[in-house]
C-alpha cells in the first residue's frame, strides 16, 4: 500500500544542488571579470606571461560555464572549477605572481573547496595542494618554479593556512550536521502532516492530494479509478461499552487489516473518526465492489480483541467509480450516498449491490 507521501532526502538534496549550481554560475561570472581585470593590470605592468595565464584561466572558467549550461551536470561543473582554481594556484605559487604575493590567493581555496566538495574529498584535495606548495618551497630549482620565498614566509604561510583549513573544516562539519538535522526535521514534519497518528494511514489531507492527482491522471490519460468509503458499524456502542481505548484499539486493528488487503498502488486513509477511504487506481466499479466485499467478510470474521474482550466489529461501505461522477466532490458524494444506503439496509454490507452473472447471492450482502 502507498505510504503517505513525503519529500525525501534526495528531493531536498536535488533542490540544494540546484541552488549551489546557480551560486556557482554567479561565482564563475565574478571570477571571469576578476581574472580579466587583474590580467589587464598585469599586462600594463609588463607581466605579460602572468596576464596570459590569468586570461587563459578566465577562458577555462567560461568554458566550464558553457559546458554546465549545455549538460546541466552540476558535479562536472564543480570538478571543472576546482581543477581550474587548483591549476591557477599552482601557477601562482610556482611563479610568485606579482611581487611574490601569489601564494596569498591560496587562502581562498579551503572554504571554496569544502563548499564545493565533501569534507573527505576537500581534505584530500587540500593535502595535495599542501604537497605542491611544499615541493615548490623545498625545491626552488624545479622546472616552472621561478619564485623564491624566505623561510619566515614559508613557515608563516603554512601555519596560517593550516589554521584556516582546520577552522573551515570545523565550520563546514557543523554546517553539514545542522543541515542534516534540519532535513530530518523537515521529513518528520512532512510525514506527520500527512499521516494519521492513531492508525499510521494517510490522513484526510494526504488523501485529498492523492484524489486530486488521480483525477488529473484520469482526465489526462483516461485511467479509471474507484473509491470505497468505509464506516465501522455502531462504533459508538463499542466506545460506550468497552471504553475509548477499546475503540482506539479497534481502529488500529482495522487499519492493519486494511493495509494487508489492499494492493501496493492503493491508498488507504482515515477519512475522519471511524470513517476510512480507499483510493483504488486502475480499478473498475465491479473490481472495487469485489475488494470491498472481501474486506467486509474478513472484518466480520476477524477476532477484534481488547484485553480479555472479543469485540463485535462489522463495516458498511459505499463504493463509487469515477466513471459515475464528473468531479471528486461528486464521486465522494455518491460514495457517501451509497454508504448511507448500506447502513439503511441494515449495516454489515456494501452498496451499490450488484448481481454478477452466475452468482446465487447478490454481491454486497452479508454471507
Ligand atoms: N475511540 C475512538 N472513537 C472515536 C474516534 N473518532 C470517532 N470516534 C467515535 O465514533 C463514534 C461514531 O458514532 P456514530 O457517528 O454515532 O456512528 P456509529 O455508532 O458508528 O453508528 P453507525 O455509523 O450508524 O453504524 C462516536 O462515538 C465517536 O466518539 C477515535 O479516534 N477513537
Amino acid at each position: 500500500m502507498n505510504q503517505p507521501q513525503s519529500i525525501s532526502h534526495q528531493a531536498a538534496g536535488a533542490r540544494e544542488d540546484a541552488q549551489v549550481s546557480r551560486l556557482l554560475t554567479w561565482l564563475s561570472l565574478a571570477a571571469i571579470i576578476f581574472l580579466v581585470g587583474i590580467g589587464l593590470k598585469a599586462w600594463y605592468s609588463g607581466h605579460t606571461l602572468h596576464a596570459w595565464v590569468l586570461w587563459s584561466c578566465s577562458v577555462l572558467v567560461g568554458l566550464n560555464m558553457v559546458y554546465f549550461a549545455l549538460s546541466g551536470n552540476g558535479a562536472r561543473q564543480k570538478g571543472g572549477l576546482i581543477v581550474v582554481v587548483g591549476l591557477l594556484f599552482a601557477y601562482l605559487i610556482a611563479s610568485g605572481g606579482e611581487s611574490n604575493t601569489g601564494p596569498l590567493w591560496f587562502y581562498v581555496f579551503p572554504p571554496l573547496l569544502f563548499f564545493l566538495t565533501s569534507l573527505k574529498a576537500g581534505t584530500v584535495v587540500l593535502l595535495i595542494c599542501y604537497l605542491v606548495a611544499a615541493l615548490v618551497f623545498q625545491f626552488p630549482d624545479l622546472p616552472f618554479v621561478t619564485a623564491e620565498y624566505s623561510s619566515d614566509f614559508k613557515i608563516r604561510f603554512f601555519a596560517t593556512l593550516t589554521f584556516e583549513s582546520i577552522f573551515c573544516f570545523v565550520l563546514e562539519a557543523g554546517r553539514l550536521r545542522a543541515r542534516n538535522e534540519l532535513l530530518e526535521l523537515v521529513v518528520t514534519h512532512e510525514h506527520a502532516a500527512r499521516t494519521d497518528e492513531l492508525t499510521g494511514l494517510s490522513n484526510r489531507r494526504d488523501m485529498q492530494h492523492r484524489l486530486a492527482s488521480e483525477f488529473s491522471r484520469y482526465q489526462r490519460a483516461g485511467h479509471h479509478f474507484s473509491i470505497v468509503l468505509i464506516d465501522l458499524d455502531l462504533f459508538k456502542s463499542i466506545n460506550d461499552e468497552y471504553g475509548h481505548d477499546a475503540g482506539d484499539a479497534v481502529l488500529r486493528q482495522f487499519s492493519a487489516l486494511l493495509r494487508d488487503i489492499v494492493r501496493q498502488t492503493d491508498v488507504a486513509a482515515r477519512w475522519g473518526g471511524e470513517e476510512f477511504l480507499l483510493l483504488l487506481p486502475d480499478t473498475s466499479l465491479l473490481q472495487a465492489l469485489t475488494l470491498a466485499e472481501r474486506l467486509r467478510a474478513e472484518v466480520a470474521q476477524a477476532p477484534f480483541r481488547f484485553k480479555s474482550h472479543c469485540l463485535p466489529v462489522t463495516i458498511s461501505a459505499g463504493v463509487c467509480s469515477i466513471a459515475k461522477a464528473a468531479s471528486i466532490d461528486e464521486l465522494l458524494k455518491q460514495a457517501d450516498l451509497n454508504l448511507y444506503n448500506a447502513k439503511d439496509a441494515g449495516r454489515n454490507r456494501i452498496a451499490p449491490r450488484v448481481r454478477s452473472r452466475g452468482e446465487d447471492h447478490p454481491m454486497g450482502s452479508p454471507a
